[in-house]
């Protein structure tokens, strides 16, 4: 089938990749030049596990093509796919303008039916925003051409966007006539072969269900955020608390790790976006702003032990493992690292960093500044630290070599947002360890440990 794809960032590119992997001929288009050269070039501007492979592989076979020329990408496809940006407004809504645009280029340029696919995370009543702008442009062409808005949003997890994709949990649909729906059924035939993970609907449900799965997911976070808060403050272990809560089959183990909050391009702006959708039919959603309000003082957690623990932070030097939002990710789009930085910064810190593979995202973001050091390895990090931080559960942090560790260290002190290590452990080998929700205890170097006060 033929398949054009708008915006080639983490969802275009996978989306385009994919569907080019199982057979279709796909063109991908994006405004970003640099991106679509480095595209043509071999290259993947993104880090994401698996996807350099494949694209590589259908780039030469020539089934995946990347361009800057809009009118050639409207004029390629059956199927055109919206999947851009929807950054938040400065009032938290979903600013649709990248959408918009998209919609606008389609109808400048088509002269045949085409089903218009949003699958952008984008707000109940935006398909109608598109077809209104569809047809309005069309109209300024004298031109009277047939169109479907099919809303498809999309549910990849960045760090294992590939394989989201190729096995979806589901596949949404929303249309308004059944042709659209076979279309899409016959486009997603080969995801969908295990059994059937298509689930159509109308549009405006579907826009609401990726809202719906974001602020659930974002929920239960934010739930063992505050539970943890509360163990912190009881001497409870929210670790215990977590494995007592989740063999219960109603609640589960999933998604409820606590941590130093969540970060990304998709919980953040989700919730807001649909608080903010709230409001703007009368409702208050007093949930929906709770969860958002608990994870911005979650970001600060870590942070408030540090001060305790230290003081006067002027002149410290904090080591920081992790940069990304997430492990498997370049990405720090609302990474809890950053917060955390700022914060070290506006108190007189200064930041050791590394992360295995957010670093050019970092030195993009903050350029060469005289309290960060962007350092080559986590080992390096920790030399002459006053402590370490660890922000991002990458696999390569979970057993390091603690005994190195506190050669390196100035001080033995680690804070530790994602409860990474066995607190009794650490304190057995001299360690101050302090984690979100579980007790901290007195470090000893006789192979015991002593059970301290509550943390921060
Ligand atoms: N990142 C995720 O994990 C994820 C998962 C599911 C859904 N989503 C949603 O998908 C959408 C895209 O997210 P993303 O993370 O891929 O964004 P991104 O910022 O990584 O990429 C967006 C791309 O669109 C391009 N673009 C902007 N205007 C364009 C235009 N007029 N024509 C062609 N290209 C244009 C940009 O240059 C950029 O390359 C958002 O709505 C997001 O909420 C994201
Ligand atoms: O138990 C958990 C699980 C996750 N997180 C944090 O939550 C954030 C988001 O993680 P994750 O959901 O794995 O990554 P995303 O790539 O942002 O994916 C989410 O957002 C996408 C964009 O909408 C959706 O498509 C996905 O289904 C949805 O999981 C990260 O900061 C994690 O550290 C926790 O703190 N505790």
């Amino acid at each position: 089938m033929k398949i054009t794809i708008f915006g080639t960032g983490y969802v275009g590119l996978v989306t385009g990749t994919c569907f080019a992997e199982v057979g279709n001929d796909v063109v991908c288009v994006d405004v970003d030049a640099d991106k679509i050269e480095r595209l043509n070039k071999g290259e993947v501007p993104i880090y994401e596990p698996g996807l350099e492979e494949l694209v590589d592989r259908n780039r030469k076979a020539g089934r995946l093509r990347f361009t800057t020329d809009a009118k050639a990408g409207v004029e390629h496809g059956l199927f055109q796919f919206i999947a851009v940006g929807t950054p938040p407004d400065e009032d938290g809504s979903a600013d649709l303008q990248y959408v918009l645009a998209v919609a606008g280029t389609i109808a400048e340029h088509m002269s045949d039916y085409k089903v218009v696919v949003d699958k952008s995370t984008v707000p109940v009543g935006t398909a109608d925003k598109v077809r209104a702008r569809i047809a309005e442009v069309l109209a300024k062409r004298g031109a009277s051409l047939e169109f479907d808005v099919v809303s498809n949003p999309e549910f990849l997890k960045e760090g294992a966007a590939v394989n989201d994709f190729m096995k979806p949990d589901r596949i949404i649909v929303g249309t308004d006539n059944p042709r659209t729906t076979e279309l899409l059924r016959a486009l997603y035939a080969p995801f969908n072969r295990n059994h059937d993970r298509l689930i159509d609907m109308d549009i405006r449900s579907a826009e609401l269900t990726k809202y719906a799965a974001n602020a659930m997911l974002a929920t239960k976070i934010s739930f063992m955020n505050e539970l943890a808060n509360l163990a912190d403050r009881l001497g409870a272990d929210i670790e215990h608390v977590r494995i007592g809560i989740g063999s219960d089959p109603r609640i589960g183990y999933s998604f409820i790790y606590p941590g130093c909050g969540y970060g990304g391009s998709c919980f953040p702006k989700d919730v807001q976006a649909l608080a903010r959708t709230a409001s703007e039919v009368g409702y208050d959603a007093q949930l929906l702003q709770s969860v958002e309000d608990v994870n911005l003082r979650q970001k600060e957690v870590l942070f408030a032990k540090i001060k305790q623990h230290f003081g006067d932070l002027a002149g410290r030097r904090i080591a920081l493992w992790g940069l990304a939002f997430k492990p498997e990710t370049d990405d720090m789009r609302e990474a809890a690292s950053r917060r955390l930085m700022e914060a070290l910064w506006e108190a007189g810190a200064t930041v050791a960093a590394f992360d295995p593979e957010a670093m050019e995202e970092a030195s993009r973001i903050y350029g060469k500044r005289a309290d960060l050091q962007l350092c080559s390895s986590a080992e390096q990090a920790l030399e002459g630290a006053d402590a370490l931080a660890i922000v991002t559960e990458w696999s390569v942090f979970r057993s390091p070599d603690f005994a190195g560790m506190k050669q390196r260290l100035k001080q033995p002190v680690i804070f530790d947002g994602r409860n990474l290590y066995d607190p009794d452990r650490l304190a057995a080998q001299g360690f101050h360890y302090y984690a979100i929700g579980r007790p901290v205890q007195e470090p000893t170097s006789e192979g015991s440990s002593v059970r301290l006060a509550t943390g921060a």
